[in-house]
């Protein structure tokens, strides 16, 4: 039974910015937390995945910024949340900056040790989203503008829109070693084939040697994720887990048309001393996969996915 919460989002009602770029792809990204909540291809499919539960001024699915600290690795104890994920980001108007090109978006946050309660920690957050043909790049700098070091993890969730989870596979992450959220962060191997789904998975991927392909098989279509200085990724499907689904603000059935995989640093916290900056760089594309039988190579992907 759907809940009365999960009929409508209220986030096209949020202040946002929309993207266009010539070739006919298109996002909108919106100015609260800087979380990209659509971005549709050249035939205007969308390929994000938003979640209809109602959730103010942080609605779930998209892209969003999980900031200073992803699961349970390099926890800080500075952190005043309960939950694992933070995102100190979501709720705070970010600034907007006129780029004068309608395919590209760039937002600031300056914040100091007193404004924000969550982590006391002054920062300078920049983040720019921009559209290609078919693809999109999301670039974030975070650079220290305290007096003290301070360290922190972060990822991209990526909620992306499959046609049916079950007939969906994912490639790139094969033979690599994966902790695993389900298991009290166990450490494992993945198994030499691509990865399918028949139920819940939570894994933290670390050390990813490049790109990731999402095959949707009915949609016949492939989103590539590209990126550099993220180097872990997590796949994360609640499946039939209502009571998951909820606490991350999602309705019952989400998890059939949604899969998750977030690129992030979370191995490995990052630690900035004063003044230090850090980058990261992520490059999303969608491609026909009319051509994939089989094993793909995620190299010979990217290669087709160049404009
Ligand atoms: O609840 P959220 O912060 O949206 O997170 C949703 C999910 O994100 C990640 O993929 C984690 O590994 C999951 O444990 C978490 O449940």
């Amino acid at each position: 039974m759907q809940r009365n919460d999960c009929v409508s989002s209220d986030y096209k009602s949020l202040p946002r910015v929309f993207l266009f770029e010539p070739g006919g792809s298109s996002a909108e990204v919106l100015l609260y937390g800087g979380k990209v909540v659509s971005w549709k291809n050249s035939q205007g499919e969308e390929l994000l995945f938003m979640s209809k539960k109602a959730a103010g001024r942080s609605p779930k699915g998209g892209i969003s910024l999980c900031f200073p600290q992803l699961g349970n690795t390099g926890m800080t104890k500075e952190i005043c949340s309960s939950k694992n994920n933070v995102k100190l980001l979501d709720n705070i108007p970010l600034r907007l900056t006129p780029t004068g090109n309608p395919s590209s978006v760039d937002l600031t946050l300056k914040t100091t040790a007193n404004n924000s309660n969550m982590w006391p920690r002054s920062f300078e957050f920049r983040l720019r989203v921009s559209l290609g043909p078919d693809k999109m790049t999301v670039i974030s700098h975070i650079k220290n503008t305290d007096s003290t070091s301070f360290s922190f993890t972060f990822a991209l969730q990526n909620y992306l829109s499959v046609s049916d989870i079950s007939e969906v596979r994912v490639e790139g992450l094969e033979t690599l070693d994966f902790l695993d959220n389900l298991q009290q962060g166990k450490r494992s191997t993945e198994q030499p084939d691509a990865i399918t789904f028949d139920g819940e998975v939570d894994r933290v991927y670390m050390r990813t040697p490049g790109n990731i392909a999402i095959i949707d098989h009915d949609k016949k279509r492939t989103i590539v994720i590209r990126n550099e200085g993220l180097p872990d990724a997590v796949l994360w499907t609640p499946w039939d887990n209502a009571t998951k689904a909820a606490v991350s603000g999602f309705c019952d059935k989400d998890y059939k048309t949604m899969l998750s995989v977030d690129s992030g640093v979370l191995e490995k916290p990052i630690v900035l001393k004063p003044s230090e900056e850090w980058k990261a760089y992520q490059e999303l594309s969608v491609i026909s996969s009319s051509y994939c039988s089989g094993q793909l190579d995620p190299k010979t992907v990217a290669f087709y996915a160049k404009p």
